[in-house]
C-alpha cells in the first residue's frame, strides 16, 4: 500500500534527509510524555546502578516512534545499539549470533517481534531472564545442548500488535510503553523542527494546517510537508503558508480531517456495502482489496480514535460521524438506543 498518509515506512523515509530529523534525545523527542517521563526515571536508575534496563516493549500503530525512541534508549544510556528484526531471523542462530556479540548493558533492538519465530523465541526466554543461551548442537543421538553465558542487556521490542504475542513473551518486559497518537499541537511541534532542519519556509498556519491532517503520526507529518513543499516549489509559492498547505493537501487527496481516499473507500464499503456493519475486517479488507494486516494496522486504529468506527464483539459499525463525514444521513437510532452504531460494547 503506498500511500502518502500510510504510517508505515515508504522509500523515501529511508533518505538520509529523513534519518537526520530523528530526534538524537529524550528532551529531543515531541510528545508521549507519560512514556518520556517513565522512561528518564529507569534510565537515570538504571545507570546509577550500572545495571541493564529493564527490557522494554513499543507497541502502538505505525510510524509513532517506536524505533527512534528504542535508539534514544541507547543513546540516554550511553551503551551500542544492535538492531534486528522478527522476519529476518530465521534460526536460533541468527539470534545466538547476535546475543554473543553484546557488550555488557546494550540494547537490543527487535522490531516487529510479533513476526518471531517460535523456535527463535525459545532461545530469546532464558536469554532475557537470566542472560543464558542454551543451544542445542548436532542432530540425532549425538546431540547435546549447551549453555552460554551472555552479558546482561536490554531488549527493546517494537510491535504493531502487542495482542499477537505470547503471553510467557510479554510477561518477560519490565517495562511495557504503549504510544498514542499525537495531538495537532505536538505534530505542528515536529514540523517546526522538521521544517528548520530541510531548510523549508513553513508558517505557523501552514504548520497547523499540516499538523492537523497528518493522522496523529509524526511519520505522516514528515511526509506531507515534504510532498507539500514539492507542490509550493513548483508552483513558486514563497512561504508554505495555511493557503498552499491547503492546496497540496487537496491534490492529495487528504481531506479536513486527515482521512485519504482509501479510509474513505473504507467507510464507504462499509457503510453502503454492508449497511455501516457490524463486518468482518477479512470482509472489509476483500472489499477494499488490502491486505488484513494493513487495514488493522494502519487504517483502523485512527478511524477508531477519531470516532468513526468502532469495535463491536460482532464486528466493525460505522459511527454517526462516518456518515456525517461522507456526506450521508446516519441511519435512525433504534428505539432506545442511541444513534448509529454507538449501540454493542466497543
Ligand atoms: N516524537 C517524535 N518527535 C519528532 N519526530 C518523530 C517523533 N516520533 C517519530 N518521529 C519521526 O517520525 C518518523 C517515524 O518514526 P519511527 O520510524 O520511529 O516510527 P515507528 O513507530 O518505528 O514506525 P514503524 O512501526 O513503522 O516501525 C521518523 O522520521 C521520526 O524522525
Ligand atoms: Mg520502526
Amino acid at each position: 500500500m503506498t500511500r502518502v498518509i500510510s504510517g508505515e515506512p515508504q522509500h523515501g523515509d529511508l533518505a538520509p534527509a529523513d534519518r537526520a530529523l530523528r530526534p538524537q534525545t529524550l528532551a529531543e523527542f515531541v510528545g508521549q510524555e507519560q512514556a518520556k517521563g517513565n522512561l528518564r526515571v529507569f534510565i537515570e536508575a538504571a545507570k546509577g546502578r550500572g545495571e541493564a534496563l529493564d527490557h522494554v516493549l513499543l507497541f502502538g500503530p505505525p510510524g509513532l516512534g517506536k524505533t527512534t525512541l528504542a535508539q534514544i534508549v541507547a543513546r540516554e544510556l550511553g551503551v551500542n545499539f544492535r538492531a534486528t528484526s522478527g522476519p529476518v531471523l530465521n534460526k536460533p542462530g541468527d539470534l545466538a549470533a547476535i546475543l554473543t556479540n553484546l557488550e555488557a548493558n546494550d540494547v537490543l533492538f527487535i522490531d516487529e517481534i510479533h513476526r518471531l519465530s517460535s523456535n527463535v523465541e525459545e532461545i530469546l526466554y532464558p536469554a532475557m531472564e537470566d542472560h543464558v543461551l542454551d543451544l542445542v548442537i548436532g542432530e540425532g543421538p549425538s546431540a547435546r545442548s549447551i549453555r552460554i553465558d551472555l552479558a546482561p542487556f536490554t531488549l527493546v521490542a517494537a510491535t504493531t500488535r502487542a495482542g499477537m504475542l505470547a503471553t510467557p513473551l510479554r510477561d518477560r518486559f519490565g517495562i511495557p510503553i504503549r504510544l498514542e497518537f499525537y495531538t495537532p499541537a505536538e505534530l505542528r511541534h515536529v514540523l517546526q523542527h522538521a521544517a528548520r532542519k530541510m531548510g523549508a519556509p513553513l508558517s505557523d498556519d501552514g504548520a497547523d494546517e499540516i499538523a492537523k491532517r497528518a493522522r496523529g503520526t509524526p511519520r505522516v507529518a514528515g511526509r506531507l510537508l515534504r510532498r507539500v513543499r514539492d507542490f509550493a516549489t513548483a508552483d513558486g509559492a514563497t512561504v508554505i503558508d495555511r493557503k498552499a498547505a491547503g492546496l497540496a493537501l487537496a491534490r492529495l487527496e487528504v481531506d479536513e480531517s486527515g482521512l485519504d481516499s482509501l479510509d474513505r473507500r473504507y467507510l464507504r464499503a462499509m457503510i453502503e456495502h454492508y449497511g455501516g456493519g457490524p463486518v468482518g475486517v477479512e470482509t472489509i479488507a476483500y472489499a477494499i482489496a488490502e491486505a488484513r494486516d494493513a487495514v488493522e494496522d494502519v487504517i483502523e486504529p485512527y478511524l477508531m480514535q477519531q470516532g468513526f468506527i468502532q469495535r463491536t464483539p460482532r464486528g466493525r459499525m460505522a459511527c454517526g460521524k462516518a456518515y456525517l463525514h461522507l456526506g450521508l444521513t446516519p441511519p435512525a437510532a433504534p428505539p432506545g438506543q442511541a444513534q448509529g452504531g454507538l449501540f454493542d460494547e466497543g
